[in-house]
C-alpha cells in the first residue's frame, strides 16, 4: 500500500537515499531542505510518516518537531541526528518522536523504522507521558555506537514509566550511570535516587537495610532505623548486584513489589512506600533462576524492561570520544589533541575486561604520566587481569551471548524469527576465509580442515563471494 513520507533534510545524498529507497517501495514522498518548507508541505499534504533532520538551517528539528505534531497529529515522525546523544533520544521521545536514527545509518534501518512507524500508526498516536518541563541533564553517557544508541533509545522510552528495568552488562560497563539517566529522566527525579549495593552489604543484614529495623530486632539494633526503600519513597530504588540479594530477602522484596508495603525487621505494622526499582546485575540471573538461587517471580518482576550494556570491546568506535570525555573531566587542555591516532588504535586493540571503568583509570593514569605532552601507548598501566574471558573460545562464546542479547534489544518487544541462521551467516565466512587463506587457496586441503564435502566449499565461496571465478567450473 502506498503511503505519504516527508523528508525533511538538508543533506542532498540523504535526501535522495532516502527518497529513492521509498519510491521503490511505491511510496509518495517529498522533500524539504528546511523545517518551515516542510511544515508547509506537511499541511497542504499531511504526510503519515516524516523523517526529521534535528540539525537544519532555520528552525531545527527539534521545535519542528513540536510544530509537526499540531500541523500533522497523525505522522509518525523519526528523528535523524548527527550523533545520537541521550539529551536528544529524551527529547525526541518527549516531543513524540516514533523512533530516531543516528547517522550514519543503514537505508535497512529507515524502510524498518517506517515499516513499523507504518503498522503502528493507529496505536501510536503520538501521545506520550510529557517528561521534564526543564532539562535534568543526567551524567552525561558518552557512546556513538549503534549498540549504545539502542541503549539511549531504551532509556528514553521506559524512563517516564514506572516500569521496573533490568540493567545487565559486565563490570564497569556503566550500568549505574544508566540507572542514574533513568532516575533523572523519569517523573520522581525530584525525589531520591537511593543506591543499594548489596554485595557491599553485611550479608546478616541485607534485610534491616532494605526494610530496616524496630528497637530491639536484633543484638546491637538499639534504635529504629528506616531501610533504604522507605528511604526512596516516592523516588527510585538502585539495587545494584542483585544476584546477591538471599533468598529470603528476595520473598520479601516481591511482597514490596506486589504491594508496595515494607515491613521492618522485627515488626509487625507494614508501611506504604511508593519506590520505583531499577536493578542492575553482571550475573547471568537467568541461569541463577534456573538453578534456584534467583525466583524466578521476582526475576520476571524485576525485569520487565531489560537494557543491555555491551562490554567496551563490543563498541571500540566509542573509545575516542570516551577518552576524549574523561580527559577533559581531568582538566587535560586539548583532549583531543592529546591523544594521537596510534594511541587511539592501541586503546582500541585492548581488551578492556574492566570496561569504561578500567578506561577511565587507564587515562588517569595516563595523563599523570605523560605530564601534560600528548599520550603514548608506554604511558598507560600494564592491562589489568581481572576477571573476564580468556580463551578465544570463551571470548567467541561470550559474544555471542552478547551478539544475542543486541539481536533481541534491536528488535524492541518483536520476536526474532532466525537467530541461528544469521550468526552463522555472519561467522561463516570469516571462518571460510581464514581456512582458505592458511591453505593457500587449496579448496581440497581447506575442506578437509573444516571437515566438509569438496562440494560444499565451493557452495558456500559461491554464497560468500558470489564475484569469485569457479576454477572447478560447474558442479
Ligand atoms: N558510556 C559512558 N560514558 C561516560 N562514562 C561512563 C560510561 N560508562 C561508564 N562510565 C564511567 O565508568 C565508571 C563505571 O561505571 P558504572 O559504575 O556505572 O558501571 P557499572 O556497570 O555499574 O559497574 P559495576 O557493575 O562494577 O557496579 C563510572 O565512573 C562511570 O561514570
Amino acid at each position: 500500500m502506498s503511503h505519504s513520507i516527508l523528508i525533511i533534510d538538508d543533506e542532498e545524498p540523504i535526501a535522495w537515499a532516502l527518497r529513492r529507497a521509498f519510491e521503490r517501495d511505491k511510496h509518495r514522498v517529498a522533500v524539504a531542505a528546511t523545517a518551515e518548507d516542510g511544515l508547509v508541505k506537511a499541511r497542504l499534504h499531511p504526510p503519515d510518516v516524516v523523517f526529521l533532520d534535528v540539525k537544519l538551517p532555520g528552525m531545527d528539528g527539534l521545535t519542528a518537531l513540536g510544530e509537526l505534531k499540531k500541523t500533522a497529529p497523525n505522522a509518525a515522525v523519526v528523528v535523524i541526528t548527527a550523533h545520537g546523544n541521550l539529551n536528544t533520544a529524551v527529547k525526541a521521545v518527549e516531543g513524540g518522536a516514533f523512533d530516531y536514527l543516528a547517522k550514519p545509518f543503514e537505508l535497512a534501518q529507515a524502510v524498518d523504522a517506517t515499516k513499523r512507524a507504518l503498522s503502528n500508526r493507529s496505536e501510536d498516536t503520538g501521545a506520550r507521558e510529557s517528561l521534564a518541563e526543564e532539562d535534568h541533564s543526567p551524567d552525561a553517557i558518552i557512546g556513538r555506537s549503534p549498540s549504545m544508541q539502542t541503549v539511549f533509545k531504551r532509556i528514553a522510552k521506559v524512563a517516564p514509566s514506572n516500569a521496573c528495568v533490568l540493567i545487565t552488562g559486565e563490570s564497569g560497563t556503566g550500568k549505574e550511570l544508566v540507572a542514574r539517566a533513568i532516575h533523572a529522566n523519569s517523573p520522581r527525579r525530584h525525589k531520591p535516587l537511593v543506591p543499594a549495593h548489596v554485595a557491599a552489604f553485611n550479608p546478616n543484614l541485607v534485610e534491616s537495610e532494605l526494610f530496616g529495623h524496630v528497637k530491639g530486632a536484633f543484638t546491637g539494633a538499639e534504635r529504629a532505623r528506616d531501610g533504604l526503600l522507605k528511604l526512596a519513597d516516592g523516588g527510585t530504588v538502585f539495587l545494584d548486584e542483585l544476584a546477591d540479594i538471599p533468598l529470603p530477602v528476595q520473598a520479601k522484596l516481591l511482597r514490596v513489589l506486589e504491594r508496595q508495603e515494607v515491613q521492618a525487621v522485627g515488626g509487625s505494622d507494614s508501611q506504604t512506600v511508593d519506590v520505583r526499582i531499577v536493578s542492575a546485575t553482571h550475573a547471568d540471573l537467568s541461569s541463577a533462576v534456573r538453578e534456584g538461587k534467583f525466583r524466578h517471580d521476582l526475576f520476571f518482576r524485576l525485569n520487565v524492561y531489560p537494557i543491555h550494556l555491551p562490554p567496551l570491546r563490543d563498541r571500540v568506535d566509542d573509545i575516542p570520544f570516551l577518552a576524549e570525555h574523561f580527559l577533559r573531566k581531568f582538566g587535560v587542555l586539548n583532549p583531543a589533541g592529546a591523544v594521537p591516532a596510534e594511541t587511539i588504535a592501541f586503546l582500541k586493540s585492548r581488551p578492556w575486561p574492566g570496561n569504561v571503568r578500567e578506561l577511565r583509570n587507564a587515562l588517569e593514569h595516563a595523563a599523570i604520566e605523560s605530564r601534560g605532552g600528548p599520550l603514548r601507548p608506554e604511558h598507560f598501566p600494564e592491562p589489568s587481569t581481572a576477571a573476564g574471558p580468556v580463551s578465544l573460545t570463551e571470548r567467541l562464546r561470550s559474544l555471542a551471548t552478547e551478539w544475542v542479547r543486541e539481536q533481541v534489544q534491536q528488535l524492541e518487544g518483536e520476536e526474532p524469527a532466525d537467530l541461528h541462521l544469521k550468526l552463522i551467516e555472519a561467522i561463516e565466512p570469516a571462518v571460510l576465509d581464514e581456512t582458505l587463506r592458511q591453505v593457500d587457496g587449496n579448496r581440497l586441503v581447506a575442506a578437509r580442515w573444516l571437515g566438509l564435502a569438496r562440494a560444499t566449499v565451493r557452495k558456500l565461496i559461491r554464497k560468500y563471494h558470489p564475484e569469485t571465478v569457479d576454477p572447478d567450473g560447474d558442479e
